[in-house]
């Protein structure tokens, strides 16, 4: 590494990396490219640990996880039990949520287990500067450069260009917030959306749900946006879809909110407490200044080829920034893919097998592969519906609102996606993402003693009742 101030390490013969930015696509990034036998530094503007870790998942999580103790009391009579639907203390809840967002920098100390590795670790500087195509600097003046740079810098809420967009709040100001607002307006009712909607109106308050696309989560597959509206409407949640949202502005000490549908044209508003604006998650690239290099972008990403370089050799991108697929998973395995290709001789494709992905709204949500429409453009499907009111588990738990979709390609006889919502549902995907990456038939789906009363056992009865509807199709079928 050639920091032009102060290092100039004993590496001559070793390939120097530079990863900028600390979250999971950071920190993987790093640990991999140390693994290979380069020399690592690794800067991050603020904590390592990322959105990742210390604002996105792990805090909603766990405010999700509050929100769940809550309305799980809404069974207890059913149960035989006694007592009442607690209150919620929303500072608390709050302040746990941000006790568990700091776990990885306070408890762990990902800083010291990250040096400990052997990787110069220098956080909490500021965002790094392109200087240009190799050359960065931090905010106390230090210069670096690299035999390799691999960008992890993540991305951040999207704004939207209408008026009364200062007045919006995005899910940075949710671990300040004290008091819960009366009534919620959430803008955008993709994954992010409806997540924070679903957290907070379990917590009690009014929720609605603008959103622009027809239907809720519109990368979903189908019956995972309609029973999760129609869940979300049986509690009450105002969700308008085909609905965008035009400008807000203050009115009596609220805020109002103007939309308009995009069948009619036609415009109303609603008055509410707290607007949200959850309406994308382009790269952060603030700061960076990419100008100074001849790294090229994707829209509000930054491009890169099928081995997660950019235009400019030896400079990769991983995680978040690149916007192939925002997940910590992706984020972790693209960041093992550009720290192997920078590092080492063997060019890598990144080219997942199964991506397992699962959202903390309730209901549960999870899917790999394949939506039903993505599938029925490609290949000649079976599909598969294993209700929760005929599944046993379901029964015993009382938590009948949900499904089990499995698609099988007919001529491969394997997994083409899978869609659960219902409870656990984030791991019950995992199951079928297993199956999926090892290239299981779904007469091996079929066969596997999934354990009983368990919600991964709808996956099994959903590939025997594919089976046996190709038995009936053709007698001879070889299992
Ligand atoms: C509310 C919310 C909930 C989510 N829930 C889930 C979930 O349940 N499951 C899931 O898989 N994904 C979830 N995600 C997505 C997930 O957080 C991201 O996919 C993941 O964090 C991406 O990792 P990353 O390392 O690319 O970026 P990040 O985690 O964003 O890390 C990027 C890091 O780079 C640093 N940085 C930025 N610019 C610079 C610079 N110029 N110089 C130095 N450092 C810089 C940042 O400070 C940050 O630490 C959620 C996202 C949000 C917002
Ligand atoms: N549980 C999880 O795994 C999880 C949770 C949150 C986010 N994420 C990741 O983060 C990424 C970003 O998700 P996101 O939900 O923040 O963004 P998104 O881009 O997926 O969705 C934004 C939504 O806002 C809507 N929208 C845009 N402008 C609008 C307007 N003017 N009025 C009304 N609606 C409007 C869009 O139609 C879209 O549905 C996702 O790709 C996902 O990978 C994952």
């Amino acid at each position: 590494m050639n920091n032009n101030n102060q290092l100039d390490n004993n590496s001559k013969d070793k390939q120097t990396v530079l990863v900028i930015g600390g979250g999971p696509a950071g920190v993987q990034a790093a640990l991999r490219a140390h693994e290979l036998g380069a020399a690592v530094t690794l800067l991050e503007a603020n904590k390592l640990g990322g959105t990742a870790f210390n604002e996105g998942p792990a805090p909603v999580r766990t405010l999700a996880r509050a929100a769940r103790l809550r309305t799980d009391t809404e069974l207890y009579p059913q149960f035989g039990l006694k007592g009442e639907t607690p209150a919620v203390d929303f500072a608390a809840a709050i302040d746990n949520a941000n006790r568990v967002a700091a776990h990885a920098n306070e408890v762990w100390h990902l800083t010291k287990v990250v040096e400990q590795q052997g990787i110069e670790v220098i956080d909490e500087v500021g965002p790094t500067h392109f200087i240009d195509n190799k050359t960065v600097t931090i905010g106390d003046g230090r210069e670096f450069s690299a035999d390799q740079i691999i960008l992890t810098v993540g991305g951040k809420p999207r704004k939207l260009d209408i008026p009364g967009n200062e007045l919006a709040l995005s899910f940075h100001d949710l671990w300040s917030m004290t008091e819960l607002p009366k009534r919620v307006t959430v803008v955008g009712g993709s994954a992010t959306g409806c997540q924070l909607a679903s957290i907070l109106i379990d917590f009690g308050a009014q929720v609605d749900i603008i959103e622009f696309a027809d239907r809720l989560t519109p990368p979903s597959d189908i019956d995972i946006s309609r029973k999760l509206e129609e869940a979300f409407e049986a509690r009450g949640m105002n969700i308008l879809t085909s609905t965008g949202c035009q400008s807000i502005e203050k009115e009596n000490g609220r805020l109002k909110v103007n939309y308009k549908h995009n069948d009619d044209d036609k415009e109303d508003s609603l008055m509410t407490d707290a607007v949200f604006l959850m309406v994308g998650w382009p790269a952060d690239l603030d700061g960076l200044n990419l100008d100074a290099t001849d790294i090229k972008l994707n829209g509000p990403y930054i491009d890169v080829d099928d081995y997660l370089q950019t235009n400019v050799d030896g400079v990769y991108v991983a995680g978040d920034a690149n916007g192939i697929s925002m997940f910590v998973q992706s984020a972790a395995h693209q960041a093992r893919v550009a720290a192997q290709n920078a590092v080492s001789d063997t060019a890598e494709r990144y080219d997942p097998k199964a991506i397992a992905t699962g959202s903390f709204t309730e209901p549960e949500y999870g899917s790999v592969g394949m939506t039903q429409a993505q599938a029925e453009k490609e290949h000649d499907c079976m599909v598969q519906i294993i209700d929760y009111e005929g599944l046993p588990r379901a029964i015993m738990d009382a938590r009948t609102d949900g499904f089990c979709k499995i698609i099988i390609g007919k001529q491969s006889q394997k997994l083409l996606g899978a869609h659960v919502l219902g409870s656990y549902s984030a791991e019950v995907i995992q199951v079928a993402a297993t199956c999926m990456a090892t290239g299981m038939t779904v007469h091996e789906i079929a066969n596997l003693e999934l354990a009983f009363p368990t919600f991964t056992e709808a996956l099994g009865m959903a590939a025997q009742r594919i089976c046996r509807d190709l038995r009936v199709e053709d007698k001879n079928i070889k299992e």
